[in-house]
């Protein structure tokens, strides 16, 4: 079993259709959807703001080379073309974790790099696994405490199966069982 914690980013053309297609496409293996949020852009600040939001995935069959295909071909489907990087795009995926494992190769890094310090991703993030620890970093809840999140402002719109804390669904079952 391998669980991903996916981050989706979009600038371009209907972004809020972008992300949906990104979840929708994702299918069945999604676990919880964060709320969207309408972010500053960084590394390029010349462009548009980004709808950003993650995604918990969880599959039997499934690695962390898996989920960076899966991703690419969503972005590949948002009709998304190479361009610069870290400017405009239909449909960003990246893998910020993929259980404990990490990798240097350069075209699967784990954890995604920048994640740490890039709030676009931290803060949805929270809201779907409060306490989830960023491998080599610690606790997500910590490092936000350090960064300036005021270019981050949650939007009122959600994507399908959204508002679902990782936890919830198996505090779902439980309570079911009672
Ligand atoms: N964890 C990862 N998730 C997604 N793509 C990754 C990851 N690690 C390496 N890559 C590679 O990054 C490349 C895509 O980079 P892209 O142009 O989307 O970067 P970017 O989104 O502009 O910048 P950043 O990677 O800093 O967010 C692909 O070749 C992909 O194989
Ligand atoms: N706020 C924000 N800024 C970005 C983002 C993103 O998803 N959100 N993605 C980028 C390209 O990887 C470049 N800059």
């Amino acid at each position: 079993m391998s669980r991903a914690v996916l981050s989706l980013g979009s600038n371009l053309g209907d972004r809020l259709a972008m992300l949906r297609l990104a979840v929708t496409g994702l299918g069945s293996v999604v676990r919880a959807v964060s709320p969207v949020y309408e972010t500053a852009p960084w590394g390029v600040l010349d462009q548009p703001d980004f709808l950003n939001a993650v995604v918990i995935v969880e599959a039997p069959d499934v690695d962390a080379w898996g989920w960076l295909r899966r991703g690419q071909a969503l972005e590949s489907e948002s009709g998304r073309v190479r361009e610069a990087r870290w400017g405009p795009r239909t449909l960003d995926v990246d893998v910020v974790t993929v259980d404990g494992v990490r990798s240097d190769d350069p075209e699967l890094l784990l954890p995604h790099p920048g994640t740490a310090d890039r709030a676009s991703v931290l803060v949805p993030w929270r809201d779907v696994e409060p306490t989830a620890v960023l491998p080599g970093h610690g606790p997500i809840a910590a490092l936000l405490a350090t960064l300036d999140t005021s270019g981050v402002r949650r939007l009122t719109t959600t994507l399908p199966g959204a508002s679902t804390s990782a936890a919830d669904g198996e505090r779902g079952s439980e309570t079911g069982r009672r």
